[in-house]
């Protein structure tokens, strides 16, 4: 089932095109990654789906109703995490948390609860500090228990993990997926492929405003290439047959050189197995594999000839 459909979104400022003509649906419980460089119009998307902004024209349906202004009931629904940090640095955790959690209508006891609860969920709930004492990565966790204390049943995070280290990052993925498996449908955007990767099932490309590919990972790979390829080390490469492994369903070519098998395999058949069970029965030893998968930074570069980050 559809949660967030937009179609024909269109967005100027001035003469600058942020948003032409995008089209994009998101399903009900999965998480969405919006993947693009540096001012693709990630923001200015996500900005006009949280009526932050204002579109030029196109339609935005979210739970199968028409995105309108002050309507309160899908406010109610939305949770938002924005790129520029949005705490009171001289508030504790618990006092962002409790202001936050009113401005979606919470009061009394269920406001505490639902508070220190967004606090344990992202790691913060025995911290009585002022919020400017806390490193970036304690910011961004915060910020993000500011937008999940209502269980927003859409959570639109915007590049949620820059510039923070690497435990803190982990930490933030694990809770996003968490937040997933209990029923929050999410929306990520990103110009880190690897985490649209790890995260997201379905994935749009935007780049200039525009939408330039979209799909699962599978099929936004299958748009650069339908093959793995593989490196593959062995003991003795004297006793393989390069002819008995081409045999082999879904391999596609394979190259020796010195003691290392070259092995191209056609996506959609998984000849992986069928290829190693051969070489053991040769009684050779695979002693290392390096696999060159392809990965959404491809897909951007055979797009678009430029990479993702500068
Ligand atoms: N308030 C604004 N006034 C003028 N131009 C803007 C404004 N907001 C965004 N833009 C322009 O719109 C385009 C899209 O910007 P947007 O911030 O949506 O990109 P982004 O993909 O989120 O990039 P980033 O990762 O850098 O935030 C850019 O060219 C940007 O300069």
């Amino acid at each position: 089932m559809k949660y967030v459909e937009i179609n024909n979104l269109y967005k100027s400022f001035g003469d600058s095109v942020a948003i032409e003509n995008l089209n994009l649906s998101i399903e009900k419980g999965e998480i969405f990654g919006l993947l693009g460089p540096n001012g693709a119009g990630k923001s200015t998307t996500i900005n006009i789906l949280c009526n932050i902004l204002e579109k030029d024209r196109g339609s935005i349906k979210i739970d199968n109703k028409e995105l309108k202004k002050n309507d309160r009931e899908t406010k109610g629904k939305l949770g938002i995490v924005p790129q520029e940090l949005a705490i009171f640095e001289d508030m504790t955790a618990l006092e962002n948390t409790m202001f936050f959690g009113s401005l979606y209508g919470l009061n009394g006891k269920d406001l505490k609860e639902k508070s220190l609860k967004a606090l344990e969920f992202v790691g913060l709930e025995n911290t009585k500090k002022l919020s400017k004492t806390f490193s970036g990565g304690m910011k961004r966790r915060l910020n993000i228990a500011c937008g999940i204390v209502h269980n927003p049943e859409l959570l639109i995070l915007d590049e949620p993990t820059v510039g923070i280290d690497p435990q803190s990052r982990n930490h933030i993925m694990k809770s996003i997926k968490t937040l997933n498996t209990n029923g929050c449908t999410i929306i990520y955007t990103t110009h880190y492929m690897e985490e649209a990767e790890t995260l997201c099932k379905n994935i749009a490309i935007i780049d200039k405003g525009k939408v330039i590919a979209k799909g699962d990972k599978e099929s936004l790979k299958s748009i650069v290439s339908n093959k793995n390829k593989f490196e593959v080390l062995v003991d003795d490469i004297t006793i393989i047959s390069e002819s008995d492994l081409i045999e082999i369903n879904g391999v596609d070519s394979v190259e020796f050189k010195e003691n290392k098998i070259y092995i191209s395999l056609d996506r959609e058949v998984s000849s992986l197995n069928k290829f190693i069970t051969y070489i053991s029965s040769k009684d050779v030893k695979i002693l290392d594999i390096k696999s060159q998968v392809l990965t959404l930074e491809d897909v951007f570069l055979n797009l678009t000839g430029r990479k993702l980050r500068d």
